[in-house]
């Protein structure tokens, strides 16, 4: 009798229970994030509000770039992308949520490097506006315009025209050689002329090696910003051997620039540790520890992009043949309607190609389509919240305190209320008469970001851009190489930071000057 009493009122018990914890799975697993959460009003598909893995599988299955771009054509300017994450396409928040300077969220906090964070890895504002200061001057516009900069990157330019002059006619990977170039000017940068290692040296022998060393490391980038609770579980030991070579690569030649600091010329070790002591008696923000991990990021960060942006410049030139022919026509006519001979190995000079309309025209354009960093950006809504002010589609609401905000470039460069037509590469847009048109445009042209956490080597990577451009197509006409399937081994990757998806694009370079001499 008291055995069946106890049996009944133990199945009561766990009925009861049950029904509880269904019901409680049920609000806070459906009900609440589908209907009362702050962010329901934002529009988005239900698996996205639902659960934060949805987004997560796309990052990590290259997607999400692409997948978010469409949930805006579906769902308009504001979309919910996570339970706690929205992506903005309008640039009327850039202001807001760059400019004004939210705080990063956490996927920038495992950038660190020898255990030491950098400028970009620093989440909190106030330790990042000190970090930021140490290196602002030494690549603002004036400094990297200024004689002695300018020297070391014409320098560098005048490797990669001696490279062309042995290689042309033979399909050449420029992504690979654009990579080298850029490393060569970062490296020259952090270290000095006395200390740096010169991949140009050696493109395609120790150049290549070391970009590619470093494309493995960046391999992992999903598990390091995403999940980094599982990266000692899925990351492959050959990325962690790949990063300690970089690390180890990187360490030797900071290692040998310590004997410079204090000397005249300007590197960015000599300008982090060779600083004054602050007059109010502050110890300054970088040791030796900190300095080697900001050299590692801003060499991470500049080589890999510029190659990038070159790469596809030099892929939309070689398909399109008229464009091509008009950047050459506009370069030789800055040369006294002369082009320049193959042999000749001296850089351009920036003072008179810098301003170059068409050229500049078809580097706008080729940022736009293909930004290399077309990805997150990730920022995070302050304590008060930030006013969503209603479109369309989304009626005006507060997005909560501590949501993670969103504005991929990726879709910013594409909304079709400002370029007509947003994923063809079309230059003449950039050439247009209509100062409205051109003024929206350049509002959400955000390649390098936008407020206190942009870029901070733009100044030097347009210099190498327009540099290492104007001087090869004075020089050469490009095409494509026979055969190659570029579409699928050349295509642009969706992830944060975008690249050809295989390190490869194959250009051939031919001598205007033995053109015409053959046409002649
Ligand atoms: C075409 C070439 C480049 C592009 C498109 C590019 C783009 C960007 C973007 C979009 C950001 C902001 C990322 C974010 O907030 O998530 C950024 C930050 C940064 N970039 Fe670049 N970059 C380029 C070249 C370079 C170069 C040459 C350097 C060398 C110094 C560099 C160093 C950095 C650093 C240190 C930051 C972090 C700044 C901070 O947090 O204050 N980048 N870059």
């Amino acid at each position: 009798m008291l055995q069946e009493l106890v049996s009944e009122n133990w199945h009561s018990l766990i009925r009861t229970t049950s029904i509880i914890v269904a019901a409680f799975l049920i609000f806070y697993g459906l009900i609440y994030p589908l209907l009362f959460h702050p962010l329901a009003k934002i529009p988005g598909p239900t698996i996205c509000a639902l659960t934060g893995y949805w987004i997560l599988y796309k990052s990590w299955s290259e997607q999400r770039n692409h997948y978010v771009d469409d949930l805006h054509k579906r769902y308009g300017s504001i979309v919910r992308v996570g339970p706690n994450e929205v992506d903005i396409s309008d640039s009327d928040y850039l202001k807001e949520v760059y400019v004004q300077d939210m705080d990063k969220s956490n996927f920038y906090a495992q950038f660190i490097n020898y255990g030491s964070h950098n400028t970009f890895s620093t989440i909190d504002k106030a330790g990042h506006i000190e970090s930021r200061k140490a290196s602002a001057k030494f690549y603002s516009k004036s400094h990297v315009c200024s004689e002695d900069v300018q020297v070391k990157i014409r320098g560098v330019i005048s490797k990669v025209l001696k490279v062309l002059e042995e290689q042309k006619y033979k399909p050449i990977n420029v992504f690979i050689l654009w990579a080298d170039m850029a490393m060569d000017a970062i490296t020259l940068f952090s270290f000095g002329s006395k200390y740096y290692i010169s991949s140009m040296d050696d493109p395609f022998g120790a150049g290549r090696k070391i970009v590619l060393e470093f494309f493995v490391q960046s391999s992992s980038w999903f598990w390091t910003t995403q999940l980094p609770r599982f990266y000692d579980w899925v990351v492959p030991q050959a990325v962690d051997d790949a990063t300690q070579r970089c690390c180890d690569w990187i360490e030797n030649q900071f290692n040998r620039s310590l004997d410079g600091v204090g000397e005249s010329e300007q590197s960015l070790v000599n300008t982090l540790l060779g600083g004054k002591v602050h007059s109010n008696g502050k110890k300054p923000v970088f040791d030796k520890q900190r300095a080697k991990s900001e050299c590692f990021d801003h060499i991470a960060a500049g080589h890999a992009t510029t190659a990038t942006t070159l790469s596809y410049i030099y892929f939309e030139l070689a398909r399109h043949p008229e464009v091509q022919q008009r950047l050459i026509d506009e370069l030789s006519q800055s040369n006294g309607g002369k082009h320049l001979s193959v042999h000749n190995l001296e850089s351009q000079d920036y003072s008179r190609i810098e301003e170059l309309p068409f050229m500049n025209a078809v580097i706008d354009e080729t940022l736009r389509v293909y930004a290399a960093i077309p990805g997150q950006e990730p920022r995070l809504a302050p304590n008060t919240g930030m006013v969503w002010k209603g479109s369309k589609e989304t009626p005006k609401c507060l997005i909560p305190g501590g949501t993670i905000i969103t504005m991929q470039p990726w879709s910013v460069h594409r909304d079709p209320t400002v370029f007509t037509d947003p994923n063809n590469w079309n230059p003449d847009r950039w050439m247009s008469d209509n100062q409205e048109q051109l003024k929206a445009m350049h509002k959400n042209l955000i390649p390098f970001s936008a407020g206190t956490r942009m870029c901070i080597g733009m100044n030097l990577a347009i210099c190498e851009i327009k540099l290492n451009v104007s001087s090869v197509f004075s020089r050469y006409t490009v095409r494509l190489e026979e055969g190659f399937d570029y579409d699928s081994k050349a295509f642009f990757s969706d992830m944060y930071t975008s690249f050809p998806r295989f390190g490869q694009m194959p250009i051939v370079f031919d001598s205007i000057e033995t053109k015409q001499e053959l046409m002649s």
